[in-house]
């Protein structure tokens, strides 16, 4: 889908209020309007370029780090890079890893990830994330958080100015036991934000969401800025059957946005 050229302006000004610096505007000079998939291949191979030889690398789930994916099983297959590993954030992940030819592992036998490129649903100017709106929101947030660098890469669309306003969905893993239960409460807790809370389903048969972990996923839409993030993450955790959250709050270390004016870079 090709967007229009007017987004991207008001986005690019979206980019540097939220305080994106612009790296290399000249590099995506180009006559045409670039596709959404083409920014996150851009924001992708950006990313790739800090994956070196003999890393532990975390692989993200979703379209955008599908790229990433693919990109780093292109260079093993050059030989432009050797001795990688990689740690799948999903299921999906790991299929298209080993289709790729990328050696895998997990944290049983790497605790310690070098480097993690992962895209994300929502990114706010302190570089806070909302991930999981593909579902691996749990998988990834181990993992990423298991990491010494996280590299987050989205296009320009991601960018908001809180978490949550984009008005979509802020996922939350449940266990399946009573989802009913707790998504009522998930609601009760951000009343003042006027917060409605769905059971994730398959639109064509109403069946609910299955996480690779077994779970359910509520999602939680908000009309209001739910205001500190940690407390806010504080409070859904502590109520039991909740799994996880898609708030990665103060994890990702370096952020690329890639827009229709260049390639944004951002670093903790
Ligand atoms: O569960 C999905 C992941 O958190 C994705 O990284 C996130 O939803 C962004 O996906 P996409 O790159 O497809 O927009």
């Amino acid at each position: 889908m090709a967007i229009p050229c007017t987004h991207f302006i008001s986005s690019e000004k979206a980019a540097l209020e939220n305080g994106f610096l612009l790296g290399s505007p000249n590099s995506l000079s180009s006559p045409r309007v670039l596709t959404q998939d083409e920014l996150k291949k851009i924001a992708a191979y950006k990313a790739v370029e800090y994956v070196e030889s003999g890393m532990v690398i975390g692989l993200g789930t979703g379209s955008t780090a599908k790229h990433a994916v693919d990109r780093i099983g292109e260079l093993l297959h050059q030989g432009k890079l050797k001795n990688i590993i990689g740690i799948p954030t999903s299921k999906k992940t790991h299929e298209q890893a080993i289709s790729c030819g990328i050696p895998l592992a997990n944290l049983d036998s790497y605790p310690i990830v070098d480097l993690a490129i992962d895209g994300a649903d929502e990114v706010d100017p302190f570089m806070n994330l909302v991930k999981g709106r593909g579902g691996s929101l749990l998988r990834e947030k181990m993992i990423e958080s298991a990491c010494k660098k996280f590299i987050c890469i989205v296009d320009e669309t991601k960018l908001v100015k809180y978490l949550g306003g984009s008005g979509l969905a802020m996922p939350v893993e449940v266990v399946p036991f009573c989802w009913k239960f707790s998504a009522e409460r998930l609601k009760n807790l951000f009343q003042d934000s006027g917060c409605v809370a769905k059971l994730r389903t398959f639109p064509e048969n109403g069946e609910p969401f299955v996480t690779d972990n077994e779970n359910y996923i509520i999602d939680l839409y908000f009309q209001k800025d739910i205001g500190d993030l940690n407390v806010a993450s504080d409070t859904i955790l502590r109520l039991p059957g909740i799994v996880d959250h898609g708030m990665f709050i103060n994890m990702a270390t370096t952020v690329i946005v890639a827009g229709e004016l260049g390639i944004t870079i951002k670093n903790k």
